[in-house]
């Protein structure tokens, strides 16, 4: 950590970070996914980062992880510049940087036992080995999972199970940012409440910060402190999160929220026309475009 850092300094600051991608054909420009896209985590903060399907979300969760082309911007971590970290520089940050992925089924090493999987980071990170397995017991309680888990394999559990040994080995090192990329998503209602309260305890505890991706907004809001939401790579609206949900400021923001699943029928229906009134308007003013047009 860089030693000017400071508590009310942002955690994670990114600014204008942009990504693209090479394109399969020589000729073809590249494929730019993210444009000057720029967010802070404070400590102990969650960010919630919201989007449609394609929009960059998980680009942005690997950027900070180092998986993506950066091609400008800055990823400032701590308070030191990470968008170009080294490998062995990107091995000292997975101390304080983790990541909990989508899918628990593909996210854990099938031949490894939950014992092997928690103790596995912990020895990267120059404990013993005897240190690592004192603490494995410790981790399992906190995600409430029984101590004989760490004899048994992955799929000796459910999904909502592999998810909190996913949490366990992420938490494990005791990580400033956790950059969760659609945790729950994977899981049935039920499993998604619970694992999502685990998230919420285990910060409160902790101080630990979230990067939160989904394309959820209910979830997104049920997490977030402060909710980013991005469309077609770029950052459209970002603020509080009560006030981003429920007073929307940008037309895009407010699509997602008339999108998003609720239980009340008549909830539905208003939501319903209210899609349909703006398709309406939408066609009617390109229409009127069309016309204008020389
Ligand atoms: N490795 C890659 N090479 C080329 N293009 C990529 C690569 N990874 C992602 N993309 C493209 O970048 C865009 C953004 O993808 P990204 O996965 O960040 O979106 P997302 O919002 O997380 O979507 P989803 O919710 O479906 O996961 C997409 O058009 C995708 O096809």
């Amino acid at each position: 950590m860089n030693p000017q850092q400071t508590d009310d300094q942002p955690l994670l600051d990114i600014a204008d970070l942009t990504v693209s991608y090479r394109a399969k054909g020589r000729r073809k420009p590249p494929n730019r996914v993210l444009d000057k896209v720029s967010l802070t985590i404070r400590p102990g903060e969650t960010l919630g980062l919201v989007g449609e399907s394609g929009s960059g979300k998980t680009t942005i969760g690997r950027a900070v992880l180092g998986l993506a082309p950066v091609e400008s911007g800055t990823i400032t971590f701590q308070g030191d510049p990470i968008e170009h970290a080294t490998r062995r520089r990107r091995r000292e940050l997975s101390r304080d940087l983790q990541v909990i992925f989508q899918d628990p089924y593909t996210s854990l090493n099938p031949s490894l036992t939950v014992g092997d999987t928690l103790t596995e980071p912990l020895i990267a990170q120059g404990h013993t080995a005897r240190e690592a397995r004192t603490k494995v017991g410790a981790l399992l309680e906190r995600v409430r999972l029984p101590a004989d888990a760490a004899g048994r394999l992955p799929r000796e559990f459910s999904g909502g199970q592999r998810q909190r040994v996913a949490i366990a080995r992420a938490l494990a090192l005791r990580p400033k940012l956790v950059v969760c990329d659609e945790p729950v998503s994977a899981l049935d209602l039920t499993t998604q409440r619970t694992v999502l309260d685990l998230l919420l305890e285990l910060q409160e505890q902790t101080g630990v910060s979230y990067l939160f991706i989904s394309h959820d907004l209910p979830v997104v809001r049920y997490m977030s402190h402060r909710v980013a939401v991005i469309h077609h790579g770029l950052i459209v609206e970002t603020g509080d999160a009560d006030q981003v949900t429920a007073r929307p400021e940008h037309p895009y923001t407010r699509d997602l929220m008339l999108a998003a699943p609720v239980a009340d029928v008549g909830e539905q229906r208003r939501r319903r026309e209210a899609r349909q009134a703006r398709a309406a308007r939408q066609e009617a003013q390109s229409r009127q475009d069309a016309v204008a047009l020389p």
